[in-house]
């Protein structure tokens, strides 16, 4: 383990004012890296134009959490945590305590600042993405509780009910969320931890989502994961190093949406909680399973032919003219070619939650995705797979959330800041 833990506060916070994503060591001494050598101990900038945890490369671990706003909080109080959350993730994403003392400080006759579980723990990658959910905007009500729905941006609307949707409202929504990636699910968990304690009076903890192995990969450097499907996933992900995709497909553009400008530079971020019915899909055969995802199990490379990053072949038939990747596969109708050529950054992860009382594990995909734009995105894209995928017979989707995800920050501002301005 390097050095670096949160004994006491790092002089790292504030490197550089690089967009999230570039690597840094928080270690005095290290040199710097390349991302191929990345090490679990590591520290991204907190501070840059972006939120962390968008473009970073996906970290193996995540801890989300969704929030509602404590009833009768004002505009000032919610600006406070707003602040106090900026400061806490700054810190402790360069391996800092999530307070200004560390855990083990403090008068002995209060509570410590810090929780002190990632106490020996280095910074571990870990990214905080903060999020902005339709009823901050206007409550449930249509209160203007914060005197900020004249700023909602237009595509900031609940997600519509899809077909087969079979959604938990304990499981959706919330007026902020936060999602915590690192490698070591402790300090992911230390984060929300602190961050929800942080809270107390001014939000509760709505719902929350640990998940344990990425589903995507969001760079080039990074090999692809498997799904508890047991498929390759995130081949045809957006990578960082695909600027004018990111740009075109996942930043929100200056004049996007002329009431939003406060949210130039940032996303839209969509959360599904997605079980798996993973014991029938087991019992599946194998030419039914690489039917149904339009890809081969062990490369992962398209029913067409080639491999893994080659396109698929839409048209190819087989024999009796049928066609060799079937139209209503997964790849088929996930491809941009049947989307207005839409892609989006996904950043989903496997979950557990343990198991069902006739003995099926509760388990499937925790699915996220940052895209420019819902409307266009990711709401035709659900629409399409809930209505047609042969996937849909192995899946429920059980949570759900589109929260808008604000522009990263500079030194001495929270997050957010330029709604309130
Ligand atoms: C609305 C968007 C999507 C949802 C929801 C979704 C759920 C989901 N996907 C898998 C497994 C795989 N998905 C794959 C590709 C893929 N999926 C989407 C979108 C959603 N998936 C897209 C846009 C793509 C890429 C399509 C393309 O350009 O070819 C794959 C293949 C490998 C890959 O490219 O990632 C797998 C496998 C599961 C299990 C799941 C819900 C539980
Ligand atoms: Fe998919």
């Amino acid at each position: 383990m390097s050095d670096l833990s949160r004994r006491g506060l790092f002089g790292a916070v504030g490197v550089g004012g690089a967009a999230a994503g570039a690597l840094v060591l928080a270690a005095a001494g290290s040199a710097s890296p390349s991302s191929k050598e990345e090490t679990v101990s590591d520290a991204y900038p907190y501070f840059g134009v972006h939120q962390g945890g968008i473009v970073t490369p996906a970290q193996d671990r995540m801890h989300f959490a969704a929030f509602d706003t404590a009833p009768g909080l004002d505009r000032d109080a919610l600006i406070g945590l707003l602040r106090d959350w900026t400061d806490a993730a700054s810190r402790m994403t360069q391996g800092g305590s999530a307070g200004e003392l560390d855990a083990m400080s403090g008068s002995y006759d209060a509570p410590p600042e810090d929780t002190g579980e990632a106490y020996d723990l280095p910074p571990s990658g870990l990214t905080i993405t903060f999020g902005f959910g339709p009823g901050l905007f206007l409550d449930a009500a249509g209160a203007d509780r914060f005197g900020i729905a004249a700023r909602r941006p237009a595509a900031l609307e609940r997600l519509p009910h899809f077909v087969a949707d079979n959604l938990d409202p304990n499981l959706s929504d919330g007026d902020l969320c936060i999602q915590a990636c690192a490698h070591d699910p402790q300090v992911a968990v230390h984060a929300i931890r602190n961050l929800t304690r942080i809270a107390f009076g001014r939000a509760v903890l709505r719902w929350s989502q640990l998940g344990f192995g990425r589903t995507s990969s969001t760079s080039v450097d990074q090999a692809t994961p498997r799904n508890l499907f047991g498929f390759k996933d995130g081949t045809m992900g957006l990578r960082a190093e695909q600027t004018d995709l990111i740009d075109a497909h996942v930043w929100v553009q200056a004049g996007a949406d002329p009431a939003a400008d406060w949210l130039v530079g940032g996303s839209y971020m969509v959360a599904r909680k997605i079980k798996m019915q993973i014991e029938t899909w087991d019992r599946a055969p194998m030419r039914e399973q690489e039917n149904i995802v339009g890809r081969t199990k062990r490369e992962g490379a398209p029913l067409s032919g080639g491999v893994e990053f080659d396109q698929p072949d839409f048209t190819l038939e087989g024999r009796g003219g049928v066609p060799v990747m079937d139209v209503a596969s997964h790849v088929a109708i996930a491809h941009p070619d049947h989307n207005d050529g839409v892609q989006m950054l996904r950043r989903g992860y496997n979950y557990v939650d343990g198991n069902d009382q006739l003995g099926r594990l509760s388990a499937g995909l925790f699915f996220i995705a940052f895209v420019t734009d819902p409307r266009t995105h990711y709401i035709p894209m659900q629409s399409r797979l809930s209505r047609n995928d042969l996937m849909m017979e192995y899946l429920q989707h059980i949570g759900s959330g589109l929260w808008a995800v604000p522009p990263g920050v500079t030194e001495g501002e929270f997050v957010g800041q330029a709604l309130f301005a």
